[in-house]
């Protein structure tokens, strides 16, 4: 018998092979529970945003017991207990005449008949301001988690996103030209994008306003559309930002202390996002990196000296590489263009004439030399494990890695 999937759990798949991927996971399981988890996460709080609007049509979302979603039924369907129904994201274009939609679910062609209350949302389900459809067998009410890493949100099944509130077009046209492109949203899928705009509370800021103060809890993460602010860490000013950037995003990352002091230098026009909404659609997505790297860096005793913002701005700029026993890594004599920090696994550093000099496994770093002292590569690094290492460039080499670089000087093999 052959197993045809529909286009939607194609794409969905899509996605999630997308992320492996990207991340390279060395717990799989864990990794794809906490992505299918999140994915869930999304789609929830989504339909929890909505929910008035289903409640006004009948349709309960969140029924006391396990059982799947209850909506008005036909004479005729009220002798099934379970039905399916198709749940058309409402926040991609979607062909009017399909039935299989982006990100979201498609209909049993089976079961279609048993659904006639449910048709005419079905049809319309696509066009603005309509209800969504649902997934099938949805119920709201299951609890999702499965969580397993440390910084994975909270549990959220009690959440509902406090300011949503939809964007008027005018505010959705402003909003795409000034932060749409920016990279924090450019890594959300469609329907996590829209409940994030429809989250962000519009605020506006007078020159020379403290806007975070350092120290304090941290309650929201910004995006500057218009103006400028100066960040100062303990009075001493660190750096400054304009239209497109983002702050405030490290104690909602890190349920820690405000790192910095912001001040606007102008008047300024800032969005606005809860801690909550940013913790559940931002985070998993747009910092997904931050989350991946944390752990590593933190117990890199060569980073030691990072503070979080460091270690946050490095992650940022790492890139995941694995390679199999017997890879050369790096080649002595050849230019240097990245710094390896290992992650799990072992490596053999090899000079031409003299066989192997070093052995390097978890936590330890290579290919610093040739970056810190202008040289070719002096020697030749080997996987003798499968090894997994995270790469950083060279101009984020010397941009980066700030006082860690006086430690690696320190350590220079070659300097004495
Ligand atoms: N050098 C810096 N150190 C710490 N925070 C900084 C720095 N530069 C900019 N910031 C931002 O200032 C914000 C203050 O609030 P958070 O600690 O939540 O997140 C911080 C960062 O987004």
């Amino acid at each position: 018998m052959v197993f045809s999937l529909s286009k939607e759990s194609q794409a969905e798949l899509q996605l999630f092979q997308n992320e492996i991927a990207a991340a390279n996971p060395s717990d799989l399981l864990q990794f794809s529970a906490n992505y299918f988890n999140q994915r869930l996460e999304q789609q929830r709080a989504f339909l929890k945003a909505r929910e008035p609007e289903f409640r006004a049509k009948n349709i309960v979302l969140f029924p006391e017991t396990d059982e799947p979603l209850s909506r008005p039924q036909s004479a005729q369907s009220q002798s099934r207990s379970r039905s399916s129904v198709m749940f058309k994201s409402p926040f991609v274009n979607e062909d009017p005449h399909s039935n299989v939609f982006k990100n979201g679910f498609d209909m049993d062609p089976h079961e279609q008949d048993a659904h006639q209350p449910l048709k005419e949302e079905q049809q319309h389900g696509g066009e603005k301001g309509s209800t969504p459809p649902l997934p099938m067998h949805f119920n709201a009410q299951r609890r999702t988690s499965v969580s397993g890493e440390t910084l994975q949100p909270n549990n959220f099944d009690d959440w509902t996103p406090d300011h949503y509130k939809e964007k008027s077009e005018q505010q959705l046209e402003r909003l795409e030209k000034s932060i749409g492109n920016n990279f924090l949203f450019n890594k959300l899928d469609s329907d996590s994008k829209r409940l994030v705009i429809n989250c962000l509370e519009e605020k506006s800021v007078r020159n020379g306003s403290t806007i975070i103060k350092q120290g304090d809890q941290g309650d929201y993460f910004y995006v500057v559309e218009q103006g400028t602010v100066d960040f100062y860490v303990n009075d001493n000013k660190v750096n400054s930002s304009g239209p497109g950037s983002s702050f405030g995003e490290l104690a909602l990352m890190y349920n820690s202390p405000r790192a910095a002091t912001v001040v606007a230098t102008s008047d300024c026009l800032l969005w606005a996002l809860d801690r909550l909404t940013f913790r559940k659609i931002l985070l998993g997505s747009s910092f997904k990196k931050r989350l991946m790297y944390d752990d590593l860096l933190k117990t890199m005793p060569v980073l030691k000296s990072l503070t979080t913002y460091d270690r946050a701005k490095l992650a940022d700029a790492l890139d995941t590489k694995i390679y199999q026993p017997g890879e050369t890594i790096i080649r002595e004599g050849d230019q240097g263009e990245n710094f390896y920090l290992i992650e799990y696994g072992a490596v053999d550093v090899s000079k031409d004439g003299q066989g192997v000099i070093n052995k390097l496994k978890d936590h330890d770093y290579f290919g610093e030399v040739a970056l810190l002292n202008d040289l070719p590569r002096q020697a030749t690094v080997t996987a003798t494990k499968r090894t997994k290492v995270a790469t950083l460039g060279k101009s984020g080499f010397q941009r980066l890695l700030g006082p860690a670089v006086d430690v690696l000087k320190l350590n220079d093999p070659t300097r004495h």
